[in-house]
């Protein structure tokens, strides 16, 4: 066994355990002390404490860092993320809610966001969720029509090439799909799984630890297990407006330069809103988050 120090990449985490990746080992890790900071993801200094363990010494800088929180504390989602796909599906109806919670964290974060519309075969409920997700397009997000069931090949030469030289994130809410792609678009998914949920002591119950796929050159993927919350508490007011992109046309024009963009006169938002520019589903979520992030503990 060596002590020298290694650099590795966390593939998988489940509580206070971690798996890294370092030049194709995998290494069970532990903090030091008591820190719970680490994000699959991370790019980690690692002292090897046996041929298969090591402790984490340090997190190297991180070049994104996707995150959800409410008031008590942060979820850390996933670092040095390029893109974040978000799934849904024609069935069971997808939630906007989450959608533009996904979209905020992904933009404040310096993510690219793209949606996967997946069931496409699905004929019932089809027009209604295009229609639905215009709202996202029109604000530059691109969507992918695919299905994972029906139409495979052509969903694996949509999507693969989006990720070349990308990490990838996918999310999504339960039923829409995202295993079914993930199995398309990482050859082995379900041995790598098993053999992380070996390593991570996770028992049979569970699968729902996020886990990062390597892809050929460089490339890879990592599947997050379906949350219902997506708390943006960590976002200042300021961090927030500029996240809504529908917002950014009219931002600098409210009459007040501490406006809130909710019952102030004047204000350019308001005015966005009703003219038909901003959809009210957005500026309603503005004000639930604005509500979310004053909201303080006693
Ligand atoms: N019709 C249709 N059904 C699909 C398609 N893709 C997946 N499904 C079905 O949708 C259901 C959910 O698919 P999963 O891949 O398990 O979805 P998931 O998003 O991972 O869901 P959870 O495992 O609950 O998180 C399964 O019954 C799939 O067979 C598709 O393109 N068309
Ligand atoms: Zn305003």
């Amino acid at each position: 066994m060596s002590t020298v120090k290694k650099t590795g990449i966390i593939i998988a985490a489940h509580g206070r355990h971690y798996l890294a990746d370092a030049d194709g080992t995998h290494l069970q890790c532990v903090t030091r002390g008591k820190k719970t900071n680490v994000a699959v993801g991370d790019i980690v200094e690692l002292t090897p404490t046996s041929n298969d363990q090591a402790v984490i010494d340090r997190i190297c800088e991180r070049k994104t860092l996707l995150y959800r929180s409410d008031q008590y504390k942060s979820k850390l989602l996933a670092a040095n993320v390029t893109q974040l796909f978000i799934v849904v599906a024609t069935e069971p109806s997808f939630s906007d809610d989450l959608i533009s919670r996904s979209t905020v964290a992904a933009d404040a974060a310096g993510i690219q966001v793209r949606l996967i519309l997946n069931k496409v075969d699905v004929a019932e409920g089809l027009e209604q969720a295009r229609t639905r997700l215009k709202v996202y397009s029109s604000m530059g997000y691109p969507v992918h029509e695919v299905s994972a069931r029906t139409r495979p090949e052509e969903a694996v030469a949509e999507l693969a090439p989006l990720l070349e030289n990308q990490s990838t994130i996918l999310i999504g809410q339960s039923g829409m799909g995202k295993s079914s792609l993930i199995n398309l678009l990482v050859p082995d998914a379900d041995i790598a799984v098993r053999e992380i949920s070996e390593k991570l002591d996770t028992g049979k119950h569970t699968t729902t630890f996020t886990r990062l796929y390597h892809l050929g050159g460089g490339a890879t993927v990592i599947d997050s297990p379906g949350f219902q919350e997506f708390g943006l508490y960590h976002l200042s007011e300021g961090m927030l407006e500029r996240a809504f992109r529908d917002f950014t046309p009219y931002l600098g024009g409210c009459k007040y330069y501490n406006c809130r963009h909710q019952q102030e006169p004047f204000c350019a938002i308001l005015d966005a809103v009703a003219a038909g520019k901003i959809a009210r589903m957005r500026h309603d979520l503005y004000g639930q988050l604005l509500h979310e992030s004053s909201q303080t503990l006693y």
